[in-house]
């Protein structure tokens, strides 16, 4: 079970840029307005070995019937269902506000531990004006901290971690493939996932809560056991339209990293556009896994036998050179193929994570090497020995040769080609290196 540390507090406390120390990257947005981190945000940290993921929440503000307040609402309730510990974060520069009893009469409610955290007490003065939030009257300590300079926080820290369990426990997401489904709006992904999560709905684990919009959620669906990254944001469509591109590209981004493979959707009756094209670039930089979706195939009219294979040939040349993903024509609205959508995408996680033997990768590429080997440079030969996968998370194949700097790009390609010929690995992106030996 994974160790949850929730940050929540008023707007203007300082949630991000504690999130931000932990998490050592800025992967919440930080601005000086009140209010400005607006969606959940969550990221990966460590502390003496000890593995958490940290939950910043939106600004909360009280009894305001505004929809998009609500929802921040909704959201800090979720962190606290989720949370293995609760940090309460509080301002000593302002003191105890309002704003902050009525946090406390919530939070109270809470069974689980949790920390105040007096922050922005950068000078030892300030510090001990932090002993005045025990008026609070709620958890179990006091700490004062300065998110900016990152003092005290360690103390904190220290005391947090030993309310997670022991780190030998066996990862129960691992094996099972994380998901995020990417697309320009419209495109069909909201439908999409309501089809997974919708009719054949059927929750296996959630890390704490029973709500679906938990934060990693594992579902079965087709038959498939898998983990959906930020559902939440793609079902829930807020009525607030101020940014909102900026934080569907954010949380967009948000998801690719988390995930293994990215389902990236295209509009079947507008064709690959640049758009698309920069979708599927990233994913590739991120190396994670692809599978294409060519979506609303049953808006395509007069269908021939060649429509499909066209429309293939034109994606591929799109996004030359990579040619390795998968295209699956689907009608999310006929739910036409969507079962093979789901079933490529196990595939290709399955794909990340093969692993080849030295003997029988050295057995198969040697021989290609010896019958393409790289051509020489400036009277130069390149003399290829071996290739080793090397145990990272995605492919990466290394080529150990006397002169690694004289090797070109194209025999990268060339090299690539191959291992995909004989290995298959389709789907996903490879890394060929090379090593002086
Ligand atoms: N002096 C001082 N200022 C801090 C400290 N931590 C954060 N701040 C400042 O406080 C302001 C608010 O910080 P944020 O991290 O955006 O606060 P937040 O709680 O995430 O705010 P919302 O996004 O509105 O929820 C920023 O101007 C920060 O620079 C600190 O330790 N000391
Ligand atoms: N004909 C047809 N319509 C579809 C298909 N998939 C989705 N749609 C429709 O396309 C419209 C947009 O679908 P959404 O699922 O909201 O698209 P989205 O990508 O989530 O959109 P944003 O939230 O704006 O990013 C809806 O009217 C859907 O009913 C499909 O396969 N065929």
């Amino acid at each position: 079970m994974a160790n949850i540390v929730a940050i929540v507090g008023r707007p203007n406390v300082g949630k991000s840029t504690f999130f931000n120390r932990l998490v050592g990257q800025r992967k919440a947005i930080m601005d000086d307005e009140s209010g400005v981190t607006r969606d959940r945000h969550y990221g990966y940290a460590e502390w003496i070995g000890k593995n958490f993921t940290v939950v910043d929440t939106g600004g909360y503000v009280h009894g305001s019937d505004d929809i998009f307040e609500e929802s921040i609402r909704k959201q800090v309730e979720l962190a606290i269902n989720e949370a293995t510990v609760i940090l309460f974060m509080v301002d000593v520069e302002a003191g105890v506000t309002g704003l902050d009893e009525e946090f406390a009469n919530v939070l109270r409610r809470s069974k689980k531990p949790i920390y105040i955290v007096a922050n922005k007490a950068d000078t030892f003065q300030r510090g001990h004006q932090a002993g005045e939030f025990y008026a609070l009257g709620l958890g179990e300590e006091v700490f004062p901290i300065s998110s900016q300079s990152g003092s005290g926080t360690g103390d904190l820290l220290d005391e947090v971690v030993k309310h997670f369990k022991t780190e030998d426990e066996e990862n129960p997401d691992e094996g099972i493939p994380k998901i995020a489904i990417m697309g320009r709006p419209n495109v069909g992904k909201s439908s999409f996932v309501n089809l997974l999560l919708g009719e054949e709905r059927n929750i296996v684990t959630d890390i704490a809560g029973t709500t679906r919009d938990s934060i990693h959620s594992r579902y079965k669906s087709f038959g498939k056991e898998f983990i959906l990254i930020d559902t939440a944001g793609l079902r829930r469509k807020t009525k607030v339209h101020e940014d909102i591109e900026f934080y569907s590209v954010m949380r967009s981004i948000r998801a690719l990293e988390e995930s293994d493979v990215a389902v990236v959707m295209i509009d079947a009756t507008r064709g690959i556009e640049a758009q698309d094209v920069n979708i599927v670039g990233l994913a590739i930089k991120n190396k994670k896994g692809v599978v294409i979706l060519v979506n609303k195939w049953d808006l395509v009219e007069d269908k021939g036998t060649n429509t499909a294979k066209e429309f293939e040939e034109m994606i591929y040349e799109k996004l030359a050179p990579h040619n390795f993903m998968p295209i699956i024509f689907t009608s999310v609205l006929t739910k036409q193929r969507v079962h093979k959508a789901i079933e490529k995408v196990i595939e290709v996680y399955e794909n990340k994570r093969m692993k080849i033997s030295t003997s029988k990768l050295n057995e198969v590429m040697l021989k290609e090497i010896e019958n393409y080997p790289p051509p020489s440079i400036k009277g130069k030969f390149v003399k290829i020995k071996y290739v080793t996968q090397i145990p990272t998370h995605n492919p990466t194949f290394a080529f150990f040769c006397n002169l690694p700097q004289y090797i070109r790009e194209s025999y990268t390609r060339f090299l690539e080609n191959k291992i995909r010929k004989h290995f298959g690995f389709e789907g996903v992106p490879i890394n060929v290196i090379y090593k002086k030996k």
